[in-house]
């Protein structure tokens, strides 16, 4: 089953084109993130699959629902974490869980069950009667989990669900939402900070100005970045050494140190390693650094920094 297609979304604000034929599929159970530097349409898109947006163009739907047509059945499935705290601030937080499953369906001894369940799931069960207002920064953030999670969601959507958390925190919030994505929910992550990305996710699509630049796992994305084999030699040599061979991009020289830039670490050190040692170089060290998912993202979206845009980070 898909939990989501989006099929040549398009959203026009006036003359901003939010979405630009944005189209790709969110399997059932995947760990989905999407990426892409700030205005790239990734809450635009959300606000679309949710209901908070229509689009101008083009069609979404969630578990086979189309989120316009049939917007209430694809809304039930869904539980949305949201960038902003758009929470009543009037009752306890405890009673706003309850309203928000009884919206959804849920019948009222259901819905004080599962409010329950969803504090005591994210930790503030002990605050149940307290106003959102009166939450610590950490704790508004838990709550908006527990929000997403009252109504036992099919799909997670989390829009930087980390923003403004400590260390902690987000390791906690991260281990909660891979255990429910362990339990079956499927789960569509936006986010800055890219090496959480890279870690919990099994699929990332890359977006930019509205479209979708690249869908691949974090480690095939990687893959297509450059590696560097940064080999330490015996004795500082006067000039890099020269190479003639597939896969190598280039070198540079620092001392001792020989920085090679190739295409895949893992299968060219060896190659690299007796080229050098043909010509005479002893090996006294060999470090691989991979390349990171956040560098591909940049060189992905590189032109949208280079007009000015700002660097997702
Ligand atoms: N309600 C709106 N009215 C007008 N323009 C909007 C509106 N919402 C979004 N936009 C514009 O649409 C584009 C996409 O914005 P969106 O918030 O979807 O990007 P984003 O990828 O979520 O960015 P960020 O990483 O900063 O959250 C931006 O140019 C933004 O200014």
């Amino acid at each position: 089953m898909t939990a989501i297609r989006a099929n040549g979304l398009v959203k026009e604000y006036g003359d901003v084109r939010a979405l630009d034929g944005l189209s790709f599929e969110v399997a059932e159970g995947e760990f989905f993130g999407l990426l892409g530097p700030n205005g790239a349409g990734k809450t635009t898109f959300i606000n679309i699959l949710v209901g908070l947006a229509r689009s101008t163009a083009g069609s979404a739907e969630v578990f086979g629902h189309d989120v316009e047509s049939e917007y209430q059945e694809a809304r039930n499935r869904i539980g949305l974490a949201p960038q902003e705290f758009n929470v009543d601030r009037f009752f306890p937080i405890r009673e706003v869980l309850e309203h928000k499953a009884g919206y959804h369906g849920v019948a009222p001894d259901e819905a004080a069950r599962r409010a329950d369940e969803a504090l005591k799931t994210v930790g503030i069960y002990d605050k149940r009667d307290t106003r959102f207002d009166w939450l610590s920064g950490g704790m508004k953030r838990r709550f908006l989990l527990a929000r997403a999670l009252v109504t036992d969601p099919d799909l997670l959507i989390l829009d930087e669900p980390t923003a403004g958390v400590d260390v902690e925190l987000r390791r906690e919030l991260w281990e909660l939402v891979q255990r429910l994505n362990d339990d079956g929910t499927t789960v569509l992550l936006t986010t800055h900070y890219i090496e959480e990305a890279e870690r919990l996710c099994d699929t990332v699509a890359i977006m930019d100005a509205g479209r979708k630049v690249e869908v691949a796992s974090p480690d095939d994305l990687r893959g297509r970045g450059e590696d560097t084999l940064v080999v330490t030699l015996a004795d500082a040599p006067e000039s890099v050494p020269a190479f003639d061979r597939e896969g190598v991009y280039g070198a540079t020289l620092d001392g001792t140190d020989l920085s090679v830039t190739v295409d895949d670490a893992g299968s060219r050190a060896a190659a690299v390693i007796r080229a050098l040692d043909r010509g005479g170089y002893e090996v006294t060290n060999l470090d691989l650094r991979r390349a990171s998912l956040e560098e591909v993202f940049v060189g992905m979206t590189r032109a949208d920094t280079d007009a000015g845009g700002e660097v997702t980070r």
